[in-house]
């Protein structure tokens, strides 16, 4: 077998926490992306998604465990890794096409000027934003400008892995609506890798290939890996007429609702094993009807055998 494009393993995370006492968020993570897939997360607020994006972009370290992208261990922030993350994160002297521009020279650092501003302006131009305001600070934008500058930033120094931080949280629907297709067409045509943390069970549905899903913290863990069985290209109005739709959004409903607090609930093996996610495909199973949610029964695949 080949070795995935991006590993994660045995990772877990402690912070000092109330007297001598340590917090541990997550431990015993382990999971794999392949080149070119597309990977959404989620879990409650606190579980510790952005840590481990944290992790994976190399601007935080694990407290155990080892990160390896293309058979290198990651150690340190790189221009093959880019972040959106929720705040930002813009250069507030630079209007918002030199904050683009700055990541383009980085990335390219041979192109002539021309080229670095006609490849940001096209960025800019994606997520809609060619009419003068590419010429304001970020100061001058309102939140959802701003977090499309930096959008436009991540994908126009095209690194091999996008990691996106609720990219869309700040934005309005039909703007989010776009965006998503945009972002859709830029992984379909680049073939970069994305591991995307979001809220919002349509939007990872929409977009993802499987959804990792993460139990309550603390001592949270990576508990499933969905796969999404829809065929691409995925279109909104059409995707929740697919057999498939439905199963799948209980699946993570009733995840988030009740299993996500019940495994944090249970008590932890101790085995020390590397344990894996396990792979679930609830839209697999679609002969029979399901009329309700509670007898959805997904078709459960363990990878840790
Ligand atoms: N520097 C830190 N020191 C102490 N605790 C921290 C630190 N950073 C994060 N934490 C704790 O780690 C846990 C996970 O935080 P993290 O931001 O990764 O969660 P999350 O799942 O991304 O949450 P959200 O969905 O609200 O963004 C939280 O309990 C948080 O308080």
């Amino acid at each position: 077998m080949t070795q995935p494009f991006l590993e994660i393993d045995g990772l877990a995370k402690r912070f000092p926490g109330s007297k001598d006492e340590l917090l541990t968020v997550f431990e015993n993570v382990n999971f794999d992306i392949q080149k070119g897939e597309f990977v959404c997360i989620i879990g409650h607020s606190g579980c510790g998604k952005s840590t481990i994006m944290n992790v994976l972009a190399g601007l935080d370290e694990p407290t155990e465990g080892v990160v390896t992208m293309d058979g290198k261990e990651v150690s340190g922030p790189s221009l093959d890794r880019g972040v959106v993350f929720q705040n930002y994160s813009l250069l507030p002297w630079l209007t918002a096409l030199k904050n683009v521009m700055f990541g383009v020279k980085a990335r390219f650092p041979s192109w002539s000027k021309e080229r670095v501003e006609e490849h940001s302006y096209e960025y800019l131009r994606m997520v809609g934003l060619t009419n003068g305001a590419e010429h304001r600070k970020p100061s001058q934008l309102s939140g959802g400008m701003r977090q499309r500058v930096s959008i436009a930033r991540a994908f126009a120094t095209q690194p091999k892995l996008l990691l996106l931080d609720e990219p869309f949280g700040a934005l309005d629907a039909l703007t989010r609506g776009t965006i998503q297709d945009e972002l859709l067409k830029i992984w379909q045509d680049s073939g970069q890798t994305v591991f995307m943390i979001t809220h919002d069970v349509d939007e990872a549905i929409l977009l993802a290939d499987r959804i990792l899903l993460m139990s309550n913290g603390p001592f949270a863990e990576v508990a499933e890996s969905v796969v999404i069985d829809i065929p691409r290209p995925r279109k909104r109005a059409e995707m929740i007429h697919h057999p498939a739709y439905y199963k799948i959004r209980n699946h993570l409903v009733d995840f988030l609702s009740r299993r996500s607090g019940e495994i944090a609930a249970s008590p932890r093996e101790s085995s020390g094993g590397r344990r894996q996610p396990l792979t679930v495909r609830p839209g697999a199973d679609d002969e029979k009807p399901t009329p309700d949610a509670e007898r959805v029964r997904p078709h459960l695949v363990s990878l840790a055998g």
